[in-house]
């Protein structure tokens, strides 16, 4: 299973004083040479966290892969044709939510979707998008083009009882298998952290977790490094894989 990084936060703290540091370049490399596999930013439109200098500067010098996550909007799209990360991931976007509250919903804009899809597989990027574990919405993702998916988690992590969270925890696991049954790459995000990850983990359908707001906090206490070993060894461990 691989772990994505995502450091938006790193840059919260940055821009909490209009500073240089803490650097999300300087993080993304931390992150790569202490186990992230690929490193995962949001240039949202609001810019409230990752900049337009952050994604050109990380992309240039990064050696793993880069997921940069966007909204769809001509603005994001040519700025993401721009950038050439090796993934987009498509997300859904309102100027006034805290973070990410749902999944994309294709259903809705199928033929936008489609056309952002092509333009940017085109290009030779590959597209993945943001949804609920919905099985409409997994199969309208395939039929657009995207040969990935992310699973938005946040419902699973955000869930107020164990009831509640076991009800999540089988919607996302049924829709793992669903995608990944249709030959989609089945990735999963949102909310995760190291206490909730390893039922998230332990769904081997799911090939990859992009884990950020959690894993930086950890980070303010334990360092960037030991904050990745921990959650890297909490995924393996859940597939019962030395680490
Ligand atoms: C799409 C998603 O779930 C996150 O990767 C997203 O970046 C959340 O946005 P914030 O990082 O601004 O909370
Ligand atoms: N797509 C999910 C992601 O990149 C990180 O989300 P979070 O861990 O910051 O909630």
């Amino acid at each position: 299973m691989l772990l994505g990084v995502n450091i938006d936060h790193i840059a919260t703290v940055r821009n909490a004083r209009g500073t240089v540091y803490p650097s999300p370049l300087e993080a993304a490399l931390l992150a790569e040479t202490h186990g992230a596999d690929l490193i995962t930013l949001h240039l949202r439109e609001d810019r409230r966290h990752i900049r337009d200098h952050d994604v050109f500067a990380i992309r240039a010098t990064i050696k793993t892969r880069m997921n940069l996550e966007m909204a769809l909007t001509d603005e994001m799209l040519a700025n993401a044709l721009e950038v050439m990360p090796q993934d987009v991931c498509l997300v859904p976007e309102k100027r006034t939510e805290v973070t990410t509250e749902g999944g994309l919903d294709v259903l809705a804009q199928q033929q936008r979707v489609a056309d952002f899809t092509h333009t940017l597989t085109q290009a030779g990027i590959r597209v993945s998008l943001f949804i609920d574990a919905d099985e409409a919405q997994i199969q309208a993702a395939r039929d657009v083009g995207a040969p990935v998916i992310e699973l938005h988690t946040g419902a699973y992590a955000d869930a107020a009882t164990t009831a509640e969270q076991a009800q999540q925890l089988a919607r996302i696991e049924d829709g793992a298998h669903f995608g990944s049954e249709m030959g989609l790459v089945v990735n999963a995000g949102h909310g995760l952290t190291i206490h909730n990850v390893t039922p998230i983990a332990q769904i081997l359908a799911i090939r990859e977790l992009n884990i950020g707001h959690a894993l930086i906090a950890q980070a303010l206490f334990m360092g960037l490094p030991e904050a990745i070993r921990q959650m890297k060894q909490v995924i393996y461990r859940a597939r019962s894989l030395p680490y």
